[in-house]
């Protein structure tokens, strides 16, 4: 039984999304409209309407249904500047509404309940101020049926209970309206709600990625970029690099000038290493006066390279270092991934290298092992 109503529910309403949702609308509002129908025949056998005046109304409502079904269906509605159809549909069933009001009998009073059902669909699908205004063209067909009723029969009797419905009417559409007004103020409260939520989520996702310090990804998300570039690695088969930065006799310029000093000199480093990388390069802030920086792409020479740069450009700059007179500088470790499982070899690689770099007169960037390093060095001087 599954097995046959899903084809089926997807032959009539078509693939799930915002089409799905406005092909079962379109649906649900013929099945009405059948109904609807339906009391329009009982009325005709019952000598409330006449057969001849009730068919092609029924006609009518049946053609509009199918049509807008059909657009809606063949997906031609997407083409239209709403494409919902909301405000055409409306129209169109106020129109079989006041159709009915003018034909049928003595029950004409009750299709104001029907123009009031499509006033409410209505509340969800357009902006209040639309709403109102279909209320008020719903109130002016009716209006414009009576006045041609009375013009046509001419019996007062008639002309005084089609008065009194109008006022009726008039209440009702008047109370959508407001309903109109209070759903209008709750969708904005909602609207305000959810731009909210997001820009909260925003904010935690900003705290939960980034090092409050220097502003830059911290550990945490740093892991997650690692994982996301290790895993490229098996589809494009290109290297990524590691490059850990620790900066040099860090402690003393704590010690020496004070903490928030110290802050300032993770900041600025933080800047200008950003400022030497390319735009797919991730630094973060590994821990205290460490910085990783992670290189998808690129193989050990490029990374070398990279992190010789940044030293270069922070001798440069002269800021003051730990050591008296000697300028801020970092010892450095390099190394790279070529397997998702090597990530976190290569993470102590770097960290062995970084060591090296320290206990071999800081100020300088190594490779744990490895031939071509000397060249490396060469070709940077050089
Ligand atoms: N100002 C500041 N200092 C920090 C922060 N995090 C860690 N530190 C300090 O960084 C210093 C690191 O000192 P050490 O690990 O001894 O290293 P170092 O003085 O840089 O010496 P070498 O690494 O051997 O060159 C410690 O004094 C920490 O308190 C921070 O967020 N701000």
């Amino acid at each position: 039984m599954t097995a046959l109503i899903a084809p089926l529910t997807h032959a009539l309403l078509g693939p799930t999304g915002p089409q799905r949702v406005r092909s079962s609308q379109a649906l649900l509002v013929m099945c009405l409209y059948l109904a609807f129908a339906l009391v329009l025949q009982v009325e005709v056998r019952l000598g409330l309407t006449s057969e001849g005046q009730g068919l092609p109304l029924t006609l009518f409502g049946l053609v509009g249904c199918l049509g807008f079904y059909g657009l809606i269906r063949s997906g031609v509605n997407l083409r239209m500047s709403e494409p919902s159809l909301t405000r055409p549909q409306m129209l169109y069933s106020m129109i079989a509404v006041a159709w009915a009001f003018a034909v049928s009998g003595a029950p004409r009073g009750a299709t104001i309940v029907l123009m009031q059902v499509i006033l409410m669909f209505g509340l969800f699908g357009l902006p209040p101020r639309e709403g109102r205004r279909m209320a008020a063209m719903g109130f002016l067909m009716l209006a414009a049926v009576i006045a041609w009723r009375a013009w046509t029969l001419g019996d007062p009797d008639e002309t005084r209970l089609d008065l009194i419905y109008l006022l009726y009417a008039g209440i009702v559409f008047t109370g959508v309206a407001i309903i109109s007004v209070r759903l209008g103020h709750i969708r904005e409260r909602l609207r305000d709600q959810a731009a909210e939520l997001k820009l909260a989520l925003a904010r935690n996702q900003e705290l939960a990625t980034r090092d409050v310090l220097t502003g830059l990804t911290n550990r945490r998300a740093m892991l997650e970029q690692m994982a996301i570039a290790a895993c490229e690695i098996e589809r494009h088969g290109q290297p990524l690099a590691l490059v850990l930065f620790d900066l040099d006799h860090f402690k003393q310029i704590n010690d020496s000038r004070g903490h928030a000093a110290g802050d300032r000199v993770l900041q600025r480093f933080g800047e200008v290493a950003q400022g030497e990388i390319r735009a797919g390069d991730v630094l973060a802030r590994w821990g205290g006066e460490e910085f990783l920086l992670l290189l998808p792409r690129t193989g050990l020479e490029e990374a070398w390279r990279c992190a010789e740069r940044i030293r270069t450009r922070l001798v440069a700059l002269r800021m003051e270092g730990g050591q008296p007179g000697q300028p801020l500088t970092f010892s450095a470790g390099v190394s790279s991934c070529r397997r998702m499982d090597q990530l976190d070899a290569a993470i102590e690689a770097a960290d062995r290298a970084m060591y090296l770099a320290k206990a071999t007169g800081r100020n300088r960037t190594e490779l744990v092992a490895g031939p071509g390093l000397a060249e490396l060095r060469q070709d940077a001087v050089a």
